[in-house]
């Protein structure tokens, strides 16, 4: 039987670690942490005399396919605080798919939500608190850049929640983990290092923010960290990042976005779209947040000829989760084509049938936008991490900003009507800023460092972690 092989080795306790690891040696008597839990799961690696009983013969599982190609696991952790996060863990999850079929089983997890509590499982929740109210949201970004600052702070919710994130991470006894969220490299690369996991499972980060981004996205442990643009890139090696730890691809968006090939009149068919307006598209993210409603106002006017009486463009507004600002404009009486739209699964289509974008500078919708080639108005920035996005979209010449509304509905007005060339030469600079196969990139090198990891990755998750508990 497999797990007779097994030489259990008792585990300190994790809580205890943290604080050394933290405070040194002296501070042992933290109590374990974890109240307010909402998993309390067993898991295989726990060192009770008993250790091996809900593991359904998991073991004998694993150790038949010792020696033959063992489909891998990919654990990426993810949060829902904004809808980038999810899109870019996606797009991962499909090329991992189109390009190595079942050679690896994708989990896709937000880890703190599942396997803690209060206040870390509620985090979209604060989150969308704070950037509501951007002043608040300045401050705890700014402030938690130091790397003391935010390591203390992280090291003190591993205090607390360590036990159920370890057991979330090895539930999944993942062969490779990545973090598409600034939160999660620490606490997870703590837990392979008390696992002594670190040479067997390979850890990658991918950031998901164009330019400006917070310092806990960059952790010297990790075996890459794939930036979307050279100014990340810079910022990673200045944060202390090797040049063979760093790779830039370009932000991983979703494949059906890269590999599309679809006709913008075959588009407006199929969503009922007027076939002959130019139309925009306006969004304010996965939240639908930023001046969606205002903007959407004062395009209802601008797009509108009044001595012609007739449109001379169609408004397409996505609000995402905002059910609020859908059923709003759904019942407002309007001059021009609208469609109001809520959560959207297939982006690609309705980018796709667009001419021009309104958005706020989320970094996913920007490289989508980029990739279709539509020329982007900015409208609003979450302060902090999306400020930067603004130069990189303006300077290279594939869009404009401003915060007024009316200032808005003017431009795309004007883009619909005498200054199209000023929109096709947007376009096209979107078009060259674009790397619509960088989720290819990342997969295939994260793929070959699984390569180079060699026959240690193949042996059975519960005995390496037990092979090197004992050297
Ligand atoms: C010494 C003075 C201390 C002052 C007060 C500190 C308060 C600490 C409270 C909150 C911590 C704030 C963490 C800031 C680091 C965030 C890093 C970051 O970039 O986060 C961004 C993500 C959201 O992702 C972005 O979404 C965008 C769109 O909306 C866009 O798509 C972009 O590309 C994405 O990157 O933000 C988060 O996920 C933050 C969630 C914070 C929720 C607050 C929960 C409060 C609960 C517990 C406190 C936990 C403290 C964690 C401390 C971490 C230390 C850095
Ligand atoms: O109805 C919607 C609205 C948004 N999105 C996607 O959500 C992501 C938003 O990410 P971004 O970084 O732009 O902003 P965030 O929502 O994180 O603030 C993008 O991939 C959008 O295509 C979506 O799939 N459906």
């Amino acid at each position: 039987m497999a797990t007779n092989l097994v030489s259990p080795k008792k585990v300190a306790s994790i809580t205890e670690r943290v604080w050394q690891s933290v405070y040194g040696n002296s501070s042992s008597s933290s109590s374990g942490g974890g109240s307010g839990s909402n998993h309390q799961r067993r898991c295989s690696y726990e060192s009770d005399d008993d250790e091996y009983e809900d593991y359904d013969g998991v073991g004998t599982v694993q150790l038949m396919q010792m020696g033959s190609e063992r489909t891998k696991n990919v654990l990426i952790l993810m949060s829902d605080t904004g809808g980038g996060h999810r899109a870019s863990a996606e797009a991962i999850r499909d090329a991992f798919s189109i390009e190595f079929g079942d050679e690896y089983r994708i989990i896709v997890k937000d880890v703190w939500k599942e396997y803690t509590g209060w206040p870390l499982n509620d985090m979209e929740r604060s989150y969308k608190f704070m950037v509501k109210h951007v002043q608040l949201w300045k401050v705890a970004f700014h402030s938690t850049s130091p790397r003391w600052i935010h390591s203390c702070y992280l090291a003190a919710i591993a205090a607390y929640y360590a036990k159920e994130v370890e057991a979330g991470l090895m539930e999944y006894k993942p062969d490779i983990i990545i973090s598409v969220h600034p939160l999660m490299q620490h606490i997870p690369l703590w837990v392979l290092k008390w696992q002594g996991l670190q040479k067997k499972v390979v850890f990658v980060t991918v950031i998901t923010d164009l330019n400006s981004c917070h310092p806990t996205w960059f952790h010297p442990g990790v075996n890459r960290c794939y930036c979307p643009s050279n100014e990340v890139a810079k910022r990673a090696l200045y944060d202390g990042l090797e040049e063979s730890q760093v790779r830039v691809f370009g932000l991983p968006i979703r494949p059906s976005f890269a590999r599309a090939v679809l006709s913008k009149d075959d588009l407006r068919k199929e969503l009922e779209m007027d076939t002959d307006l130019p139309a925009v598209l306006l969004m304010g993210g996965g939240e639908g947040v930023g001046p969606v409603k205002e903007t959407a106002n004062a395009l209802g006017e601008s797009l509108y000829d009044k001595d012609q009486e007739k449109p001379i463009g169609q408004l397409i507004v996505i609000c995402g989760r905002n059910k609020g600002l859908a059923s709003t404009l759904e019942s407002k009486e309007w001059k021009i084509p609208v469609k109001v739209r809520g959560f959207e699964t297939q982006m690609e289509k309705w980018m796709g049938a667009c001419d021009c974008i309104i958005t706020k500078a989320g970094p996913g919708t920007i490289a989508e936008a980029l990739i279709t080639g539509l020329p982007i108005v900015l409208n609003d920035y979450i302060p902090g991490q999306e400020k930067g996005n603004v130069p990189y979209v303006v300077d290279n010449g594939a869009g404009v900003f401003t915060r007024s509304s009316s200032e808005t509905a003017r431009i795309v007005a004007e883009w619909f009507s005498t200054k199209t060339d000023e929109l096709k030469r947007m376009s096209e600079n979107a078009l060259k800023l674009a790397q619509p196969e960088a989720v290819f990139d990342i997969v295939k090198d994260i793929h070959e460092l699984a390569l180079q990891r060699g026959p240690l990755a193949n042996i059975p998750y519960v005995l390496t972690s037990s092979f090197t508990s004992l050297i």
